[in-house]
């Protein structure tokens, strides 16, 4: 496992501060775990809850349900006002926190037994969309308030059914008719790993379409293919999404989990994708030099922060909007920058470890309108 973000290990509580000084505290990694209605979501969580994995989990679940028959060596049941939360202490190491709403309320309770574990799974509704959750919980540290100050976002998960995905994605529409991107693409466009699962309930071409499907809409995301949700866990946690370089391209297959060639089978790769709606671009990015990389930053910072083109003041692309981007650019000097974005929110950051990488860079826009003209705008970025 080349799991190099080692879980922190978790110091005293300090004092609350209430100015925005050096905060040394390591922060607890929080993985967001969305999906489509019965995709498999309980059941990857089921398997977290009861596998020895060495892993001390908090998992924070919108019900119990079945699972409250998991073997638990404690139980805590804390009721404050209409807000009650019931605690399970695992025999494996994890802690398991029922929710019937929110899940802030439900974290906030939980960073009170800080040293307890050592990462949090959150688990929202299967009509979620995880972005302004991710939002929240992903800051650049320096502006970190709240519980973004005890929390970092590691990554968000999707699982998919392999079964009745292709359908969902098809028919899916936007609960807000002002919208037009329903929620499970939503949750495909937010998810920095997918686990497309029950693949033992779908023909193989059917299940390598429905992977192509989710590719075109997320090119960034590792494709995890399971049954019952069957995967290495270190494989969904720790992973750092928001401080790697994306893994674009890479199709992933759980049960060949230990055979590194079938990690990194690459598929062609789609360089734009329309679905309902929702559109991606994949744009691979030449070799930079440091006044092309600060052009590109402000390309993404226009794009993002006014919803528009650079330049392209009075023509307004319709409907741009860039729900998740990542990317990863080479500078001339030999140096490597990582773009994560969620939403208006993104960070452009030099890479801690170059070794492995690509020499191209590559940009991927996951939104909105997102048509030939975003990219003819972004590559003028770097044909000036
Ligand atoms: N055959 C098969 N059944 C599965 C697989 N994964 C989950 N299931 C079954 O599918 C049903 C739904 O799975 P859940 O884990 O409850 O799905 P969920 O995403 O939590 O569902 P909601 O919370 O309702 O959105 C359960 O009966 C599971 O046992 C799989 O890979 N193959």
């Amino acid at each position: 496992m080349d799991n190099e973000d080692e879980i922190p290990v978790l110091i005293e509580h300090q004092e609350e501060s209430t100015g925005s000084q050096n905060d040394q505290s390591p922060r607890v990694p929080l993985t967001i775990i969305c999906g489509f209605l019965g995709a498999g979501k309980s059941t990857l969580l089921k398997r977290i809850l009861t596998e020895q994995h060495g892993f001390r989990i908090a998992v924070i679940m919108n019900e119990f349900g079945d699972t409250a028959d998991i073997e638990a060596k404690t139980i805590n049941v804390a009721s404050e006002g209409e807000e009650s939360e019931e605690f399970l202490e695992l025999a494996n190491g994890c802690l398991c926190c029922s929710i019937k709403d929110t899940g802030i309320a439900a974290i906030e309770k939980l960073m009170q037994r800080k040293g307890a574990f050592d990462h949090i799974l959150l688990e929202t509704t299967g009509l979620a969309d995880p972005g302004p959750i991710a939002a929240l919980f992903w800051h650049n540290e320096e502006f970190a308030t709240g519980l973004g100050r005890d929390i970092s976002l590691d990554a968000v998960i999707c699982v998919v059914d392999a079964v009745f995905g292709p359908q969902q994605m098809e028919e899916d529409h936007a609960s807000d008719a002002s919208d037009t991107v329903g929620e499970s693409l939503r949750q495909i466009a937010g998810a920095d790993i997918i686990l497309l699962n029950k693949t033992d309930l779908a023909s193989t071409e059917s299940v390598t379409s429905t992977a192509a499907l989710l590719r075109g809409v997320n090119p960034a995301a590792p494709i995890y293919r399971t049954v019952r949700a069957e995967i290495d866990v270190g494989k969904l946690l720790g992973v750092g999404a928001y401080a790697a370089p994306p893994a674009f391209s890479y199709q992933h297959d759980a049960k060949h989990e230990n055979d590194h060639a079938h990690e990194h089978e690459h598929a062609p790769e789609p360089t734009h994708y329309e679905l309902r709606g929702i559109s991606s671009l994949l744009v691979t990015v030449p070799v930079l030099s440091r006044p092309q990389l600060d052009a590109l930053d402000e390309w993404v910072r226009t794009v993002l922060w006014e919803q528009r083109l650079p330049g392209d003041v009075d023509v307004p692309v319709p409907a741009l909007t860039v729900l998740r981007c990542k990317g990863l650019f080479v500078l001339d000097s030999g140096a490597q920058y990582v773009l994560q974005g969620v939403r208006s929110i993104y960070e452009i950051a030099e890479a801690g470890d170059v070794l492995g990488l690509p020499d191209v860079g590559k940009l991927v826009l996951i939104g909105t309108g997102l048509d030939a003209r975003v990219r003819e705008s972004l590559e003028k970025v770097w044909a000036g």
